[in-house]
């Protein structure tokens, strides 16, 4: 192994950089190691550079590995006090508490319950193409920066989805949730950056003042649009197939995974499968802001991450014609089957080629750039080779998604946007430890079907009325902007949708 001596904080330099350029910067200042090691200033950080020991890592040695860095949290499960919103959150849960959550949550996540909420998806999908055709249809010109736009979409399906409310952000554009929901997800904005450093900095005087990521006066909006919502479901036995109905389902133990539930890769190549912590059982009870807390995190972790991914591929998809036309002879040929019948979560999952294209989108762009664990208890790393040295127990490693899935070791001419790699034949060759869109390990995305789900759901409703087409605006090659936390293009991602008929 081998290190570097940063003389800055991670934070600092990533204020500067751009997010997936300071990762690539790191990762290859030591192409012959399979760990490198940096300082951030006086905090050692382990950056894993090699598939095999990022599986070894954060599958069969899980349990030295299993939380985050306590960043943005407390560090132990009674420093956490019960109100906090992100400190309960599945994301910074640690330890048991986490284990117990994540058995709590993941039955809400199977292919099954993606099924049923799969109509609150492809409503918003849908509304969203029919307020272009309406744009359209007014003579208006289509051109869009489309992080924006596709953001109005992953803002409406939260909305939808976890929020158990209907908002539409394409026509109603400052609607109260979209405002303020986009000031909940803003990381960059100075209170979130300085409570940030004063948890990670002084995490004891942090739990004293009860800092919470999220702020008080937002949180208490969406809290009682989510108790409003429990209470008038429970006087009037309203069922709808959202997040809201398995949290209630929760509070009444009755949420569980069916035993027949199919697992692997259903919703498509880059989905991590569950592991056996997610399937166990528990008898812990919950608080209602335990769940609700979950309501936002699914927020923060869905509201970004997706409007990124839908935003990069639909850029691909423009500079890239020919696979746009392949896409839109497979959205046709599904049309076509589907018989003037609607679409349903089955026929999406059958489109072999729109898999390819989304996994090969989550490849060159991920949006996580990097996901990080925290090594709970001292641990020996060997890879067998003569390579040992020990990760202490506090200290944090790094698997560098953006820098492996760039790395030409692992995929050939990695610029090049090329669906082809996760073609039936070319799919078995791919490493898993070198494919992480969704994390890995136990950890995983538990959102990742959902993602999924909303990304294809989106590009097969918008492909089928309109191609992706460049305008004056658009950047060719994109430039990444200054960003700490976002993958955003520098100018934006600016395109024109061209009406198909
Ligand atoms: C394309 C979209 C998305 C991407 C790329 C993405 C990526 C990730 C990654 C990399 C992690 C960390 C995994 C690890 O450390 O191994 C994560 C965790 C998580 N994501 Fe997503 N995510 C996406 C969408 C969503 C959505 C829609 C939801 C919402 C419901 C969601 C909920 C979560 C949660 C709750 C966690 C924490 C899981 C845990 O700690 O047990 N994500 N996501």
């Amino acid at each position: 192994m081998n290190s570097i001596h940063i003389n800055e904080t991670s934070l600092q330099l990533t204020l500067r950089c751009r997010p997936g350029q300071f990762v690539q910067w790191l990762y290859n200042q030591f192409p012959d190691f399979k760990v490198a090691g940096f300082y951030d200033l006086t905090t050692p950080i382990f950056m894993l550079r090699n598939p095999d020991v990022i599986k070894k890592i954060g599958v069969k040695d899980f349990d030295y590995f299993t939380d985050h860095t306590p960043t943005m949290a407390g560090t132990s499960e009674k420093e956490v006090n019960g109100e906090q919103l992100f400190a309960n959150s599945l994301f910074a849960l640690r330890g048991q508490k986490w284990r117990d959550m994540r058995a709590t949550l993941s039955p809400a996540f199977t292919g099954s319950k993606m099924r049923h909420m799969f109509e609150l998806v492809a409503q918003s999908a849908k509304s969203t193409a029919e307020f272009f055709k309406a744009e359209a249809k007014a003579g208006k010109r289509l051109e869009y920066e489309m992080k924006d736009t596709l953001s109005r979409f992953s803002n409406d399906v939260i909305a939808t989805v976890a929020f158990g409310i209907e908002v539409d952000s394409m026509r109603e554009r400052e609607n109260d949730f979209y405002v303020k929901g986009k000031q909940m997800a803003n990381f960059q904005s100075i209170v979130v950056l300085l409570k940030f450093l004063l948890i990670r900095s002084a995490p004891s005087l942090a739990q004293k003042l009860k800092i919470d990521l999220i702020d008080k006066d937002l949180a208490a909006y969406f809290k009682t649009m989510i108790t409003d919502n429990m209470k008038q479901r429970d006087a009037h036995g309203i069922i709808r197939n959202d997040m809201i109905h398995m949290l209630m389902e929760v509070r009444k133990g009755a949420l569980k995974h069916q035993k027949e539930e199919k697992d692997t890769k259903d919703a498509g190549f880059a989905t991590v499968e569950e592991s056996t912590v997610g399937k166990s059982n528990h008898s812990r009870v919950w608080t209602e802001n335990e769940l609700i807390a979950q309501c936002f995190l699914f927020f923060l972790a869905g509201f970004e991450t997706v409007s990124v991914a839908m935003t990069f591929l639909a850029y691909e998809l423009t500079v890239n014609p020919d696979v746009q036309n392949r896409l839109y002879a497979e959205i046709l040929d599904t049309e076509q089957a589907l018989g003037g019948n609607p679409l349903t979560y089955e026929d999406l999952q059958k489109m072999e080629y729109m898999d390819m294209v989304v996994s090969e989108g989550l490849r060159k762009w991920p949006p996580a750039v990097v996901s990080d664990r925290f090594c709970n208890k001292d641990y020996m790393f060997d890879d067998g080779e003569g390579t040992r040295f020990v990760i202490e127990k506090g200290q944090t490693v790094w698997i560098p998604t953006i820098a492996i899935h760039n790395d030409p070791k692992y995929y050939s001419n990695p610029e090049k946007f090329d669906p082809e790699r996760f073609n039936e034949q070319n799919r078995p060759n791919i490493n898993l430890g070198a494919y992480l869109p969704f994390g890995i390990g136990p950890r995983n995305c538990i959102g990742s079907r959902l993602a999924l789900m909303e990304v294809k759901s989106i590009m097969y409703y918008l492909l089928k009325d309109f191609s992706f087409e460049p305008s004056e605006k658009t950047q060719i090659p994109l430039k990444m902007a200054k960003n700490m936390f976002a993958m955003q293009a520098e100018n934006g991602v600016w395109l024109e949708l061209k009406p198909r008929h």
